[in-house]
Formats: structure tokens, C-alpha cells, sequence
């Protein structure tokens, strides 16, 4: 990072917004150039960090730095100013995808070992596995989070509201999750006194000590959790829940989160794949087993082993896995025209999205004949399932939420230092044999936390340190004061990790100024109901919550009031002093990849990168008293106002504006406020001649951009794309690059 000129890093991550991206650098450095910004990038695309793990496997050229690492260095300082697109958390369909698509450029990578036999096949897998599921966040969100949907985009979507499904008494879809056995059951929690180390072993009912985990470091007042899902339990839920959906004839549908949960809820796929198709396992499992079959990675492993078999045999499998169907439920669909259901990757069906998803659907999911269906929403682990329950009967008795009048729900959420789940990666362990799991003192030889395990069952170690806990109070009541809204900490007493975290709410609330604040503590399903009691009545509620709700409801609240989560204001300010700026609360969208690929068409919204990028010129005119910067980043937020008010967002239609039309919006808006505000005659008189280009051009340059779509677009490439062919479509306007390359001269 310079260290003379103020710098934004930003990130180049995967799928759509790498693709907007390519039309957005652009824009950005025209406008950064004239306050003297340096707009610096960093690739963290799955495929990047691929190749930076493996540099001894790539020639000199090849190779690519640890951008990652660096980056999350940075974090730890107070200058530094992130801009964070949503990226892939992979999965291992995707990652292999990833490597495929790099070995066929040309990048000698090694096969990624499903199965290790040998010590070399270990390293290299351990190697890949950095790569997987949520490898990105936890490394740079050094601090907690602030999502909200800031006030001119509730206010369009009060204008322009979207569509929602109608909710009615008689649907039948509801949420089915464990009642025992799941993590939330025999959770045990507690508040570590004094530093220590601690490992994790098992103690095997034959009388082995398995270390599992050597040594994790615990620091005074960290908040440790132990909890394991029973396999047996889980099977047995999953028997009785596709049993009931058989029976009662309702759609069965999988939601979990095994990009993010990336040890734990593959798993828990695996096994809803396994019952479902319990008698074809029955029948092929010992050949599944030598072919190497793991559906904790989808069915789509399955078929893909299976392709090497003689196609008479290849043939009988497949009969019998359709044969599974005739009396099995009937399973929700990704894809119904090309016959892809819920259970072939674990990667299509992300929890966070897809149960708003349904829900603004009015509990409707899409079935095989591709119609919209009622659903049991199957999400096993009821220690967050239960809020979708509660909005479900409250959508039954009320009625659909209607976005012209809802209120707003923003969310405070505990995630810095790898708060809660997201350190659990490395002490997440499938127990080998029964026994006893104890986290025991390295030095003194106590247990500190012991639980009764069986083979099979998934055993984890969840952290929270005391600081982050200190900075998520103080974060809420900050915004408690800002905007007027109460708080409610959505914390569940008979939950031992939480109820670890209420006693440390009240300890650090009295170190604010709280007067005449409206903070409340509930536990979940009650804090849903009160917050959505206050929302159809057209009030505002702040959810302060741990990482999971933090995932869940900064999903769930912004697709029902906004339509998409890509429009949330996603603030991370730094525990070190810095910030992070997320653009939107949602993901990458690979079904925008698909139109634009068959179509030329990006309906990808960038309205969340634009209002990232106005907060963070905002810090950085602060921080380094930068009067420009202050001056682009007011006149960006007017600007991005009035690409709202004039409706200049993406269509979703082909052939209409999209993402890189409403960029284009967005820069001569820009352009027109820089030209007339009167701060600074120097940016004034520079950005007049660009406002007047634009402005001059407008019928010209939309018609080049909305011109050259309608046909197939190539990239070179899905996860990294050849940069001269991605920029070719998506900048495809001369008229508008040469306006913008004039406004740098
Ligand atoms: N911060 C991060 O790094 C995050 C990363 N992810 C990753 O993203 C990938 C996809 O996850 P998925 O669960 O499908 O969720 P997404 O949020 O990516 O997509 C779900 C749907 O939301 C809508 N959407 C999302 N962003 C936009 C946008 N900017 N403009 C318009 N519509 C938008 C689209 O709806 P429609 O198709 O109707 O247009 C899209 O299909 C996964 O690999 C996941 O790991 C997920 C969440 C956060
Ligand atoms: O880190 C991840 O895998 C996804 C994060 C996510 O969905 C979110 O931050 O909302
Ligand atoms: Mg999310």
C-alpha cells in the first residue's frame, strides 16, 4: 500500500461481481485520479487463492502472491480502507470446477485428492482445503458488522416496491428442524478465567486417547462452547421427515449452510442424500465406497464417479436411484428444466438466502414440473431454524409483508476475531468411535468441557473473544443513538453460549452513555415476534445478534423489504481502527453469470458497491483530512440518490439497461454533482467537461451498451476469465471508455 497518497483497496472476487467489476474500476479511477486516491486492487477469486497456494506446482509467470494473507494483515491497521465484493465460498464441486478450468489454461495444479492415501495426497489436500467454503470472511472481517439499508433505498423500494408471493392460512409449507441431538441440545458453554491452552481428545470407549486438536490458545474472558450433532439423531430426523412428506404429499426441500459451516453442514447434506436414496446405498454402498462416492458433496459426485463404470451398470444405478423416487417425497428444485434437484450440490441451496427466498414467494419453492409449491423447509439444527418459523406464521395469520409500509430491521452482528462459527473450521471433527469428548487444559490436565459422543456424530469448538463481545455492545448502542431505533439482542437465555453472552451484555452496557435508549434483551423466537409485530406496523427494530443471525436476518429482512440484499449499506468497522467496506449483504449470484454468458445481459445490481465506495471515501476523508475525498464521496451519495430516483438499476430483461448501463448513470450523475458543487473549483471545472460528454452522449452510449447484448458472451473462462475478453464485454461502449479515459488525461 503507498504509504504518501490515501488508498481504497479493492477487491476482485469471483462471478458477478468480478464481471461488474471490469465496467467499475474504470469509473472508480476516473473519479479517485482527481482527488489524488489510489485506487489499488487485490485478487481473492477462489481461482487466485488456488494459485497462490500452490506456487511451487507453476512456473515464474504463473505464480501469484498471497494476496489474502496480506489483506488481512492490513486489517490491522488503522489507515486501512477495504472495499469487499461478495466472493465464492467454495464448495468442492466448485473448487474442483476451479481447478479443472486453471489446468486447462495451462497452470499445472496437482488433482485435488478426494480421498488421501499417502502423506504427499494429505498435504495437497490440506493445501486445497484452504481454499474451501468460507476461507475469505473470517480472515478479513476483523471486526463487527453494521447492515442496514440506508435511507433513499428503503425509500425506493417504498416507491418501487417488488413483488411478493401471497401468503395464506392454508399453506402448508413450515420449517421442520431437530427437537434432540442437534448442536443446540447438549451445547455446553463457558467463560474461560485466566489464559490457557486447551486441546481437544477423545477418549475412546475402548480406552484410547485420540487427540484431535493438539492445542488452541484461550485468553482471558474468551466465551468457549462445546456442542456435537448426533448422527443417529439426524438420520432417524431425516427417516421420520421425509416419511411425514411422503405421506402428507408436501415438497421436501434442504437448507443448510455448507459453504460456511464448511466441515459441519456438508455433513449434514451427506446424510439427507443417504436416507433419501437409503435403498440404492443399501444396494451399490459397497461400490460407491471403492468408487470413492462422497455426496457430502452432492449427488453430482455421484454421478460424475459413476461415469467410469460400464454404462449397463452405470445404467442399473441410475434406474435405482430413480427408482428411490417412487416412494420418496417430491424434492425441490434448483433447476427443474435440467432435472437438477436441492441435493445435487451443497453449494445451490444456501440457507441464508434461500429461506427468504421462499418465504417472499409466499412459502413456495419450485418443484420438478417446474411450478411453485408448498414446502417442509427441512433445516435440521434448531438453534436458528426456529426464527423462519416464527415469520411463517406470522406471514399465515398476516398476511405478506408489504414493502410499501414495512419497517426496517438493521442488524449489529458479533463476527471479529472469528467470532463463534466462523473459528470452528479447525476444531470441527467427525468422531471417529465413541467416547468421551473432552476439552482438557494442557497443562493442569482439567476438563473443561466434556461431552458423550458417539461414531459418527460432528464435534466442535466455538470461540468468542472478550473484546470483539466489548466492541458489538458498544457498536449496538452507537447505533441505538444514531438512529433513534431500539435495540434487541436476540440472545436465548436457556442457550448456554448465549446465555454466557447476556451476562457479558450487562456487564458492558453500563460502560455507555444508555440513557434514554430503548435496549432490550430476548431470546430469538420471542426477539422475531416483537421485531415483526413492530415491522408491519411500519416500525424499526436493530437486531444485535452473534454471527449466524447476523448471516441469516441480513438476508431475510432485506430480500423482504428491498427485494435483494445486494442494497445494504455492509459496514465493518475495524477493531484495529481501519474499515471494511462490504458491498451489500449478498453473494456472488452465479445465475446472473449464466444470463450473461448465454444472453450479454448483467442484471447484477452494483448499487451496493456504489454505497461502499461512498463510505469509504467518507472514512478516508476523515482520517486523513482529505477535503476531495469528503467531496466525492458527498456528491456520490447524491448521485447514487438520484440513479434511484430516475429508476436507472438493472433490468432484468435482455436487450434493456443493465449493470453496465446504470453505471453509466451513476458516473454522469457523479460527474454532474462534482460540475456543480462549488467546494472546490478544480474538481468543478474537471468534471464539468466529463458531465457534458456524458450527458452529450447519453442516447449514444446506451444504445452501444444496451446494443451489444442479446447474443452469447465470451470471457475466457468461468472462475478466472481472460481480463482482455471480460473487459471487451463489459465495457463495450467506446463512447463512453473514451469519455472516461479523456476524463484521466
Ligand atoms: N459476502 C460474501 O462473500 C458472500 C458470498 N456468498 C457466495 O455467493 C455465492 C452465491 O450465493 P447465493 O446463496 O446464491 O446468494 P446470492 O445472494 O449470490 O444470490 C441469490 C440471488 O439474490 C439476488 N442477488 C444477489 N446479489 C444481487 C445483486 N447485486 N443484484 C441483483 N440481484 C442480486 C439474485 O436474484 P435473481 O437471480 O432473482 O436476480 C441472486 O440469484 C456462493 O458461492 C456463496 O458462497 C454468499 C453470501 C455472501
Ligand atoms: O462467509 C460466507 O461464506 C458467507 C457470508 C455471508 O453469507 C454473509 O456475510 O452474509
Ligand atoms: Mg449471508
Amino acid at each position: 500500500m503507498s504509504a504518501e497518497k490515501p488508498t481504497i483497496i479493492y477487491t476482485l472476487t469471483d462471478e458477478a461481481p468480478m464481471l461488474a467489476t471490469y465496467a467499475f474500476l474504470p469509473v472508480i479511477r476516473a473519479f479517485a485520479d482527481a482527488a489524488d486516491i489510489n485506487v489499488e486492487t487485490s485478487d481473492i477469486s477462489v481461482a487466485a487463492r488456488i494459485l497462490a497456494e500452490f506456487p511451487d506446482y507453476l512456473t515464474e509467470e504463473q505464480r501469484l502472491p498471497d494476496n489474502l494473507g496480506e489483506l488481512g494483515k492490513l486489517t490491522q491497521r488503522p489507515e486501512t480502507n477495504i472495499i469487499k465484493l461478495p466472493n465464492i465460498s467454495a464448495s468442492v464441486p466448485q473448487l474442483l470446477a476451479a481447478i479443472k478450468e486453471l489446468k486447462e489454461k495451462g497452470y499445472d495444479l496437482p488433482d485435488f485428492p478426494g480421498s488421501p492415501k499417502t502423506d504427499e495426497e494429505q498435504e495437497i489436500r490440506d493445501r486445497y482445503t484452504k481454499c474451501l467454503g468460507s476461507a475469505v470472511n473470517p480472515v478479513l472481517r476483523e471486526g463487527n458488522s453494521d447492515r442496514r439499508a440506508p435511507k433513499a433505498v428503503k425509500e425506493y423500494a417504498r416507491k418501487h416496491p417488488h413483488s411478493m408471493g401471497e401468503w395464506s392460512m392454508a399453506s402448508r409449507t413450515h420449517v421442520a428442524h431437530m427437537t434432540e441431538g442437534d448442536f443446540y441440545h447438549g451445547e455446553k458453554s463457558m467463560t474461560v478465567e485466566g489464559d490457557r491452552e486447551v486441546k481437544m481428545e477423545l477418549i475412546t470407549d475402548s480406552g484410547e486417547t485420540l487427540v484431535l486438536k493438539p492445542k488452541v490458545t484461550l485468553t482471558d474472558g474468551d466465551v468457549i462452547d462445546s456442542m456435537f450433532m448426533s448422527k443417529k439423531a439426524l438420520v432417524k430426523f431425516y427417516e421420520e421427515q421425509i416419511e411425514d412428506a411422503y405421506k402428507t404429499g408436501v415438497m421436501f426441500s434442504l437448507h443448510v449452510k455448507a459453504t460456511m459451516m464448511r466441515v459441519s453442514h456438508p455433513i449434514v447434506f451427506g446424510h439427507a442424500v443417504k436416507v433419501f436414496y437409503k435403498d440404492a446405498f443399501a444396494k451399490h454402498g459397497d461400490l460407491f465406497d471403492d468408487l470413492g462416492v462422497n455426496v457430502n458433496n452432492g449427488l453430482s459426485d455421484l454421478y460424475s464417479k459413476i461415469e467410469s463404470l460400464p454404462s449397463a451398470q452405470r445404467e442399473e444405478i441410475i434406474d435405482d436411484l430413480h427408482k428411490c423416487h417412487e416412494h420418496r417425497p417430491e424434492l425441490a428444485m434448483v433447476d427443474s428444466a435440467r432435472g437438477i434437484s436441492n441435493f445435487h450440490s451443497p453449494s445451490d441451496v444456501i440457507v441464508d438466502a434461500s429461506m427468504p427466498a421462499m418465504i417472499r414467494a409466499g412459502g413456495k419453492m419450485y418443484g420438478a414440473d417446474g411450478r411453485m409449491k408448498d414446502t417442509k423447509a427441512v433445516n435440521p439444527e434448531s438453534t436458528f431454524s426456529r426464527i423462519y418459523q416464527e415469520m411463517i406464521n406470522f406471514c399465515k395469520t398476516n398476511g405478506a409483508f408489504d414493502p410499501t409500509t414495512m419497517g426496517t430491521v438493521p442488524n449489529v452482528g458479533l463476527m471479529a476475531q472469528k467470532a463463534e462459527e466462523y473459528g470452528s473450521h479447525d476444531k470441527t471433527f467427525e468422531v471417529p468411535q465413541g467416547g468421551t469428548a473432552n476439552i482438557t487444559d494442557l497443562e493442569t490436565g482439567e476438563v473443561l468441557l466434556t461431552q458423550t459422543v458417539e461414531e459418527g456424530d460432528i464435534w466442535r469448538l466455538c470461540i468468542v473473544k472478550d473484546a470483539p463481545i466489548q466492541d458489538w455492545v458498544k457498536l449496538a448502542v452507537t447505533r441505538c443513538r444514531d438512529s433513534g431505533m431500539p435495540v434487541l439482542f436476540w440472545l436465548d437465555p436457556y442457550r448456554p453460549h448465549e446465555n454466557e453472552l447476556i451476562k457479558k451484555v450487562h456487564k458492558y452496557l453500563p460502560d455507555h452513555d444508555t440513557e434514554g435508549l430503548d435496549i432490550q434483551i430476548m431470546s430469538q423466537v420471542r426477539a422475531m415476534r416483537y421485531t415483526l409485530e413492530r415491522v408491519i406496523r411500519g416500525l424499526d427494530t436493530i437486531s444485535a445478534t452473534g454471527n449466524i443471525l447476523r448471516d441469516y436476518l441480513t438476508d431475510l429482512f432485506p430480500i423482504l423489504e428491498l427485494g435483494t440484499s445486494a442494497k445494504m449499506l455492509s459496514i465493518v468497522p475495524l477493531m484495529a481502527g481501519g474499515g471494511l467496506y462490504e458491498t451489500g449483504a449478498g453473494g456472488s449470484a452465479p445465475k446472473h453469470v449464466k444470463q450473461l454468458l448465454e444472453e450479454n445481459h448483467l442484471r447484477w445490481d452494483s448499487l451496493g458497491e456504489f454505497l461502499a465506495l461512498a463510505v469509504s471515501l467518507e472514512d478516508l476523508g476523515k482520517k486523513a483530512d482529505d477535503k476531495r475525498a469528503t467531496i466525492l464521496a458527498k456528491t456520490l451519495d447524491t448521485a447514487t440518490g438520484k440513479l434511484l430516483e430516475n429508476d436507472k438499476g438493472p433490468s432484468r430483461t435482455t436487450g434493456e439497461l443493465d449493470n453496465r448501463g446504470s453505471q453509466f448513470y451513476l458516473a454522469m450523475y457523479w460527474a454532474q454533482e462534482l460540475a456543480a458543487q462549488t467546494e472546490d473549483e478544480e474538481l468543478r471545472d474537471r468534471f464539468t467537461t466529463l458531465a457534458q460528454a456524458l450527458a452529450d452522449n447519453e442516447d449514444t452510449i446506451v444504445k452501444e451498451l444496451n446494443g451489444a447484448q442479446g447474443e452469447a458472451a465470451d470471457i475466457g473462462g468461468y472462475y478466472f476469465p481472460v481480463p482482455d475478453k471480460a473487459a471487451a464485454v463489459m465495457r463495450p461502449s467506446k463512447t463512453f471508455n473514451d469519455a472516461l479515459s479523456a476524463a484521466r488525461d
